[in-house]
């Protein structure tokens, strides 16, 4: 494409995902009247009322992934016990950087505090969701959430699109590819360590999916007057293999469900956050679950988090391991499916805690 400037070149296999329908920006919304909460952002009370998190904050199990990475075999049953109690923990000794978190946190908050027209350089398109703006809006008149989110693909390298990466503040760029290459590394021991105790060789899971895909979602979720009643992101399960957050230590807001309870996470400073995705779901045959969670917001104070997914490519057959199918209980939970159908099946809908994924369920024989 030499002599044009304004022509993005992109490798054959790009994936364009869903459309999702454009909503207006929530933090606009709060500057320019911080008291107003639209209808649309409302939920019911007893919608609410379930939510209601009175329920004494156990501890997240907290794993150490440096020791997981050397084969310590105590440390392995804790993540097994982690996975099947609550398919979600925090690791800590994870590698990534201190300095290379808070530069992307630090960017992140510049990027968020931009006026809008400078956020909106990078837009959402109509048919895709990378980019700034709203995903899973499927009707005119389904709630909303209240938050406003910047998604992007990161790993393989050729599926980036780079007019959605912000070029203000001028390091977000550096920011992220060095904070995307040290997750990167995270997840690939993650996937490790879950083959491990899975009873499958080291390298299986990472073999298993080919070349996996990485994306980075940066949810900002303005303060709200009213944050009994709305949602900063409705609850949902992520329909990857594993998903990794880095949490803001000192401003709450992540609840996850654990047996019945909304229980609200109090991240380690440092540590990062770890929740399984559908997929692991899928080749446990339901062993490993992944969790529901969803987001609230608070009266006064804004809050960024950071959310990589890590998922299999779209050609990928995921369903349950023959493997790993327990004995006793062998009958096939979940049925063989392509995974970008599976994907393209979660986000072309309104999030419903795990209502997604019965689209892969087998039906019980008597
Ligand atoms: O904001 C959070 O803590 C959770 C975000 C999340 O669940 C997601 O982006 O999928
Ligand atoms: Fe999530």
């Amino acid at each position: 494409m030499a002599g044009s400037d304004n022509v993005v070149v992109e490798a054959e296999d790009v994936p364009i995902y869903v459309s999702s329908l454009p909503v207006p920006n929530v933090q606009e919304m709060v500057r320019e009247n911080p008291l107003r909460v639209p209808e649309r952002y409302l939920r019911t009370k007893e919608e609410i009322s379930e939510s209601e998190p009175g329920y004494v904050n156990p501890m997240l199990p907290v794993l150490d992934l440096s020791l997981l990475v050397d084969g310590n075999a105590q440390e392995l049953d804790k993540l097994d016990l982690a996975c099947k109690d609550w398919g979600f923990f925090q690791v800590v000794n994870h590698g990534a950087a201190t300095e290379v978190m808070n530069m992307m946190r630090a960017a992140a908050i510049e990027f968020f505090k931009l006026p809008l027209e400078e956020k909106n350089k990078f837009a959402m398109p109509a048919n895709d969701i990378q980019g700034y703006g709203h995903t899973n809006v499927e009707t005119k008149d389904q709630k909303l959430d209240w938050s406003d989110t910047l998604v992007l693909a990161v790993y393989p390298e050729r599926f980036r699109r780079p007019q959605f990466w912000p070029s203000t503040p001028p390091h977000f760029k550096k920011a992220m590819e060095t904070y995307a290459n040290e997750i990167r590394t995270v997840g690939d021991k993650l996937i490790g360590s879950l083959a491990t105790v899975m009873g499958l060789n080291k390298d299986a899971m990472l073999k298993l999916h080919g070349e996996l895909v990485q994306g980075l979602r940066l949810n900002y979720y303005p303060s709200c007057v009213k944050p009994n009643d709305v949602y900063g992101i409705s609850p949902h399960s992520d329909a990857t293999i594993v998903s990794i957050l880095m949490q803001d230590s000192d401003t709450d807001g992540l609840q996850i469900r654990h047996e019945g309870h909304w229980v609200p996470i109090k991240p380690i400073p440092g540590a990062l956050i770890i929740n399984l995705g559908d997929v692991v779901e899928f080749w446990t045959n339901g062993k490993y679950k992944s969790i529901e969670h969803r987001s609230m917001t608070n009266a006064k104070k804004w809050r960024i988090s950071f959310a990589t997914f890590i998922y299999p490519p779209d050609d990928i057959e995921i369903g349950p391991l023959a493997l790993v199918v327990d004995p006793g209980r062998p009958h096939q939970k979940y049925k063989k499916m392509k995974y970008g159908e599976y994907l393209r099946f979660s986000l072309k809908r309104e999030l419903e805690g795990k209502e997604h994924i019965k689209v892969a369920q087998v039906e019980v024989p008597n």
